[in-house]
């Protein structure tokens, strides 16, 4: 695990292109800037191509999809494939709405993405396995988490993050397991989305494979996670979601290199 690369993004201060979702968007922006990435939003296909021409990396959150914004997304993911910009995709709640899973199957049969990153009912859902979704929400289902991870890598030629107790990273061979966190993740919406763009600001970083990027920015918010939590005396939601931007800016190699808990 290369925790060095957390200096790396910091001196590159790399530009991170979201189409981001409308509930999340502001905590998505303020976690890439207190971590050290620099963020830009957009809604506007006329701008696609000056923005991916500026940017180290693409986060697309099916979120809060419009027709327009699907539109937009074509767009951004080709032109991003031409450039050889690396490109994130967060398939939010595919495995609770099916005319999600048919937007997100469209888009990746459009373009090549370089990461998925979902929870256990969206690449469940993506690989095509049985899995009872809840919304946003992970929900239920009896399978191997590795094996649905790597099945969905397989088919869509790219990275997987399977995140939740345990974020599962795989590129269909290779698996990387991270074991930190706090359960006050699941209590701050936007998580996740946070995560992808994270994924997306490592992948940012010049020559970095996207597998290793997307290791390291699961230790990353994980153990950034933890380490607020520790310093909770209650279950605080709002308190632990201003402290995790707080502390994404203070965080360090070495605080997170002693409490890395991993398997690869
Ligand atoms: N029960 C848990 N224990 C520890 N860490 C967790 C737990 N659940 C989630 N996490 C962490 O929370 C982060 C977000 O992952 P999660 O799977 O909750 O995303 P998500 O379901 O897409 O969230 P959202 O839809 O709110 O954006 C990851 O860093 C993951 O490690
Ligand atoms: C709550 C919610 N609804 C659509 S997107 C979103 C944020 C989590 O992705
Ligand atoms: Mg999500």
């Amino acid at each position: 695990m290369n925790l060095e690369l957390l200096t790396t993004l910091r001196q590159q201060n790399p530009i991170v292109f979201n189409v981001a979702n409308f509930v999340t968007v502001q905590d998505v922006a303020n976690g890439l800037n207190a971590l050290g990435a620099s963020p830009i939003m957009s809604a506007e296909v006329a701008e696609a191509e000056s923005l991916v021409t500026i940017a180290g990396a693409v986060c697309l959150n099916l979120g809060t999809l419009t027709t327009r914004q699907i539109a937009q997304m074509q767009t951004v993911g080709r032109i991003a494939n031409q450039q050889a910009t690396p490109i994130v995709f967060d398939p939010v709640a595919v495995g609770a709405v099916p005319y999600r899973l048919q937007v997100a199957q469209d888009l990746l049969a459009d373009f090549q993405v370089t990461v998925i990153r979902g929870n256990a009912g969206e690449i469940a859902a993506l690989a095509g396995v049985d899995w009872q979704a809840k919304g946003i929400d992970a929900g239920t289902g009896g399978g191997d988490l590795i094996a649905i991870a790597k099945a969905c890598a397989q088919k869509y030629h790219c990275v997987v993050v399977l995140s939740g107790p345990t974020d599962v990273i795989t590129d269909g061979i290779r698996v990387t397991q991270v074991h930190n966190g706090t359960e006050l993740f699941q209590l701050h919406v936007g998580s996740g989305d946070l995560l992808s763009s994270l994924v997306a600001a490592f992948a940012a970083i010049e020559s970095t494979d996207s597998y290793t990027a997307a290791g390291v920015a699961a230790v990353v918010l994980a153990g950034t996670g933890e380490l607020v939590a520790d310093q909770l005396t209650a279950e605080r939601p709002g308190t632990f979601a201003v402290g995790l931007i707080d502390k994404l800016h203070l965080v360090t190699e070495k605080e997170l290199a002693q409490i890395a808990k991993y398997d690869e």
